[in-house]
């Protein structure tokens, strides 16, 4: 019997070949994990220049997870390099972006988290502060270098996937960058800032698109059963796109 489960697309990060040891890929396994717990199956597709062969594999999706990571290079954008950037492998970012557009030119439901929505909201016209600490000083640590696991809290619109996830209560989610958005895409909207103001999470306005973005992190080890129904809201509205349903994201 085929399955119904859909097929989710998860991009991986790179990491060049070195003096003692070879060329990886490599992803959290948070990703996945959630994916499938959710209901999904996940295809993990390796970065690649082949643009046929990434167009063949996107007719296969359902809908794309896009994973967070090092920095994305501003110079792909027009901007200048900044000191405080840690730049992702150009193999990682090349693909990616490949796979923004496409996953933009089909419509497919997309997560976007950390540098995924960060790369999302650039592809769809939006910017990004390149430093918090230089751009919002006034803005709370959202990184922790002594402490993979830092978290913060939320505030969130209740009329949102994410608000639907988190309701009312005191929120408080893993978080791991030094940028953030700035100016939000045409198309979407803000549905959850950091009390300091900082954007958290974006989600498209756009009837015919179901793209949700995350700053923070819900595959994280220490995700909460909460941070999970972020997969969990995001499969359930692949499996609806599935069916024809189109609905805006919340
Ligand atoms: N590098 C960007 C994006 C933040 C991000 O994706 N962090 C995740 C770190 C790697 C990981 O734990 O997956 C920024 O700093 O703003």
């Amino acid at each position: 019997m085929t399955s119904t489960r859909p097929l989710i697309g998860i991009n991986t990060d790179f990491r060049p070949a070195q003096q003692r040891t070879p060329a990886y890929v490599y992803l959290a396994a948070g990703y996945y994990e959630n994916i499938q717990a959710a209901g999904g199956i996940p295809v993990i597709l390796p970065p690649s220049n082949d643009v046929d062969a990434i167009h063949a594999a996107m007719d296969r999706l359902d809908g794309f997870v896009l994973i967070g990571g090092q920095d994305l290079d501003p110079r792909n954008d027009g901007y200048m390099l900044h000191h405080s950037m840690k730049l992702m492998h150009s193999n990682r970012e090349t693909f990616d972006r490949i796979v923004v557009n496409e996953i933009t030119e089909r419509r497919m439901p997309v997560l976007g988290i950390g540098a995924g929505m960060q790369l999302l909201n650039i592809v769809q016209g939006g910017n990004l502060f390149y430093d918090i600490a230089e751009d919002l000083p006034n803005a709370v640590p959202h990184r922790d270098h002594q402490d993979p696991l830092h978290r913060h809290s939320l505030v969130v619109e209740s009329d949102s996937l994410v608000g639907r996830v988190y309701g009312d209560g005191e929120i408080r989610v893993a978080s791991r960058h030094h940028m953030a958005i700035d100016e939000v895409a045409p198309g979407f909207r803000v549905t959850a800032r950091c009390p300091d103001g900082v954007i958290e999470a974006i989600e498209s306005e756009m009837m015919d698109w179901f793209a949700v973005g995350t700053q923070f992190h819900p595959e994280c080890e220490a995700a909460s059963a909460l941070d999970i129904r972020i997969f969990e809201e995001f499969v359930d509205g692949v499996k609806e796109r599935q069916t024809g349903d189109l609905r805006l994201v919340a």
